[in-house]
């Protein structure tokens, strides 16, 4: 089962350092180690750091790249009634 992950543990992971967690539907993802890999570059990822970048997400990228991607960078899902 995937971990269940609260807002207020999202909203403390906001920076490279500390982690950088993003939501993207109710999906967390770690992006910490991917923001120099990122093709869209890493200071529009840090700017998300700790938040729902969902409408941003969808905005640029389709499904295939979440499921792609999905394997390395999820861990977990957002707790219901947590929305940010
Ligand atoms: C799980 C999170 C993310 C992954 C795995 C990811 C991955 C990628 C990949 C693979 C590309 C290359 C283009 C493509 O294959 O579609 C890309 C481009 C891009 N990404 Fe991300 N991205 C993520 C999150 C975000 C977020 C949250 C933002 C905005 C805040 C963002 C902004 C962009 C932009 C602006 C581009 C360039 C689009 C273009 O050149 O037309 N990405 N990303």
């Amino acid at each position: 089962m995937s971990k269940s992950i609260s807002a207020k543990e999202v909203k403390e992971h906001s920076t490279v350092e500390k982690g950088l967690y993003i939501i993207i539907d109710n999906g967390v993802y770690e992006m910490a180690g991917f923001v120099d890999e990122h093709p869209g570059g890493a200071k529009i990822l840090k700017r998300v750091g700790g938040k729902d970048a969902s409408k941003q997400f969808w905005k640029y990228h389709n499904e295939g790249v979440l499921k792609k991607y999905q394997p390395k960078l999820k861990i977990g899902e957002l707790k219901e009634d947590a929305k940010l």
